[in-house]
């Protein structure tokens, strides 16, 4: 595997910018590229997006159209998870035999989705977690970068080279990250708070302080989180209700003004992920024979708040 110098994202967003801020600090803005379709080249041209205050006007280039420099060294997708459909097969022109994908998105089903259109060989598994990045128009402020969680099932073994390319740039870099010996039990604890906390936060219209607080937000954002541990158990994966305490302790963390991604959807609009929260819940519950009446009750309320949007 080469050394990675360039990186690839797809997805301008929350994360697309916080991770193209920092690769631009650290490999230079030339080594950072977003793909995207065709409009929305157009749209950002001449855009400068900001991050912390600092403006950036990233190379956006069409994603069906090969580069110049060859293949995409590491291809991270930072899209919701409502638009990989889209967003996937336009980046096929981008893989190479060495390229190496990251999904940064939220749930239990994005590398499986990318994977099976781009090649499973080049998917490693990553969570990001701990941030509260927060992006309004073309302005995102964070205070927290929170770190990528990162690794390989213990079936994959042949992966061991692709990851230490990915960690040798997050060392050179100084991106904060964790190899995770149980990368599977890590997706599963992540979307675990997301079911939680996302999803609480977006029914009630709040922010993280709203569950921060002794009430029935807390209580049902906690009760959402207990279903996926029992979930969990019936599928064979370790979530534990040390870790709900843990991922709570990490939510109590954040800045009680930020607000989950989930949360940013609502107020500008547009549609969630819940389908891939608390609909992949109540999916996958139903196959294991197990009730979720918290998930189906914010499942119901979410819907009906975006059956409220324009068209
Ligand atoms: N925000 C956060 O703090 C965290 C988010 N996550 C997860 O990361 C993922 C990304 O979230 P987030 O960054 O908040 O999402 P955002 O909605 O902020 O950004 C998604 C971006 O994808 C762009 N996009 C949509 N379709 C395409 C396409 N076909 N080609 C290229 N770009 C496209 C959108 O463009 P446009 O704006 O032009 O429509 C948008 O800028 C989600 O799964 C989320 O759950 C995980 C951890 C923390
Ligand atoms: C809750 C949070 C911020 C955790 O990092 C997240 O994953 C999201 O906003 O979707």
């Amino acid at each position: 595997m080469e050394r990675i110098t360039r990186v690839s994202i797809v997805g301008m967003g929350a994360l697309g910018v916080l991770y193209g801020d920092f690769f631009a600090m650290t490999l230079g803005l030339e080594q950072v590229t977003f793909l995207a379709d065709r409009d929305r080249v157009e749209r950002y041209r001449d855009t400068t997006v900001y991050c912390n205050g600092r403006g950036w006007k990233f190379a956006v280039c069409p994603g069906d159209e090969a580069d110049p420099r060859g293949p995409a060294q590491l291809l991270i997708f930072a899209v919701k998870a409502t638009a990989l459909e889209a967003s996937v097969p336009m980046v096929r022109n981008q893989v190479g035999k060495d390229t190496v994908i990251l999904s940064v998105l939220n749930g239990i089903t994005s590398e499986a989705v990318i994977g099976n259109i781009l090649g499973m060989e080049h998917m490693l598994y990553c969570v990001a977690q701990g941030m509260d990045a927060v992006k309004m128009g073309n302005e995102l402020t964070y205070s927290h970068m929170g770190q990528i969680c990162i690794g390989i099932p213990q079936h994959e073994p042949q992966k061991e080279a692709m990851l230490a390319a990915v960690t040798e740039l997050f060392e050179r870099t100084g991106l904060p990250y964790t190899r995770e010996p149980d990368i599977l039990r890590r997706l599963w604890c992540k979307w675990m708070l997301n079911v939680g906390v996302n999803q609480a936060v977006m029914v009630e219209e709040g922010t993280y302080g709203t569950v921060q607080k002794p009430g029935p937000a807390r209580q049902m954002m906690k009760a959402a989180m207990a279903e996926v541990v029992e979930l969990a158990g019936r599928e064979g994966i370790r979530v534990t209700m040390e870790d709900l305490d843990a991922y709570v302790d990490l939510i109590d963390s954040l800045n009680p003004d930020g607000m989950p991604s989930m949360r940013q959807d609502g107020l500008a609009r547009r549609p969630s992920e819940v389908e891939f929260f608390a609909g992949t819940v109540i999916r996958r519950a139903e196959v294991a024979g197990l009730d979720v009446p918290v998930n189906r009750e914010l499942y119901r309320r979410i819907k009906g708040m975006e059956s409220g949007y324009p068209v």
